[in-house]
């Protein structure tokens, strides 16, 4: 378990992460997902205290990890700054890791076939692509057989057939009682792959909240409709417990209504509809719009507040 407790940094003027207050749980895949520059990076360097806080602070299982014994089998971590060695090979990287920490070469030979990395283990990692640099420094998180780990971007590139690999590595680690928190700043990409979204912007908590409440409350298909009386039309709708929205452009979106209702509403009450188009919420779209404006949409749906 993760517990970050009113954690915030500045740098100078600048505020990366501003009192942030969270709890990542072990048994399930918790994304961590923001906009460039959200702080994401930030909170995970704070967390393996590769920074120091401005103020607050984060715990993992209960200490700092500067009180772990042997971290390297508390905490697995990829970060995007932790890099090997350009002129050793994948396997003796990962050896002289594990020679810090008391793990066998036994374990070494274990996790590079885990990410799938034998015919290239003698390689020197000069030479490699970013996927198998990702896969490498997944198998450096992986060698202690930690209870925690913590992944920033591990789906950077990755192919197709990496993604879903990396997705049922990560899902199993989690069923296995793990605590998995990875980064990303692809909503649908984590969508598919975590049971637990923390979203921030800014710095800021925006959502903590479970993935299938975030998919249920933004995809889905609604009806984008204009109307030179949209206020008529709404309440007539309305009226009808059909539910609408402003969108903000000038449309209406209706929610859960068919198009042929919505054209008998218009012919019974005489308004003039000039768009009924069927449309499909996209999950990138909800996690724009909720990213966009820190301040209008943080604490609408934290989990603290329901
Ligand atoms: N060492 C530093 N000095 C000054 N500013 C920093 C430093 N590290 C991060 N920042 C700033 O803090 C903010 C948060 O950065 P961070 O890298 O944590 O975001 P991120 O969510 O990981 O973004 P990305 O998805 O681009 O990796 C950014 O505005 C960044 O420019």
């Amino acid at each position: 378990m993760i517990e970050a407790t009113e954690l915030t940094k500045h740098y100078g003027a600048k505020t990366a992460v501003d009192g942030l207050t969270f709890t990542v749980r072990p048994g399930r895949v918790t994304g961590f997902l923001g906009p460039n520059g959200a702080g994401k990076s930030t909170t995970m360097r704070l967390m393996l205290q590769l920074d120091r806080p401005t103020s607050g602070h984060v715990r993992i299982n209960g200490k700092e990890y500067g009180e772990l014994t042997e971290p390297l089998r508390q905490v697995g971590a990829l970060l995007e700054s932790r890099a090997a060695h350009p002129g050793r090979s994948a396997y003796n990287h990962l050896l002289s890791l594990a020679a810090s920490n008391r793990i066998s070469r036994q374990r070494v030979r274990q996790v590079i076939e885990m990410v799938g990395l034998e015919s290239v283990a003698g390689k020197r990692v000069r030479g490699f692509s970013l996927g198998m640099t990702q896969r490498l420094g997944l198998a450096a998180a992986l060698l202690g057989d930690p209870p925690v780990l913590l992944l920033d971007e591990p789906i950077n590139g990755l192919d197709p057939e990496g993604v879903r690999w990396i997705r049922q590595l990560l899902t199993g680690l989690a069923a296995e009682g793990r605590t998995v928190l990875l980064s990303s700043h692809l909503m649908t990409e984590m969508a598919a792959t975590a049971d637990h979204l923390i979203i921030i912007g800014r710095g800021r908590m925006l959502a903590d909240i479970p993935t299938s409440d975030f998919v249920a409350q933004h995809a889905g298909s609604y009806i984008r409709l204009r109307s030179p009386e949209a206020a008529r039309l709404r309440s007539a709708l309305t009226a009808r417990g059909i539910q609408v929205t402003e969108a903000g452009d000038g449309t209406l979106h209706a929610l859960g209504a068919e198009l042929e209702q919505i054209g008998a509403v218009g012919r019974d009450e005489g308004l003039i509809i000039t768009e009924l188009t069927p449309c499909t919420a996209s999950l990138e779209d909800a996690f724009i719009k909720l990213t966009a404006d820190a301040v209008e949409y943080r604490g609408g749906i934290t989990e603290a507040s329901r």
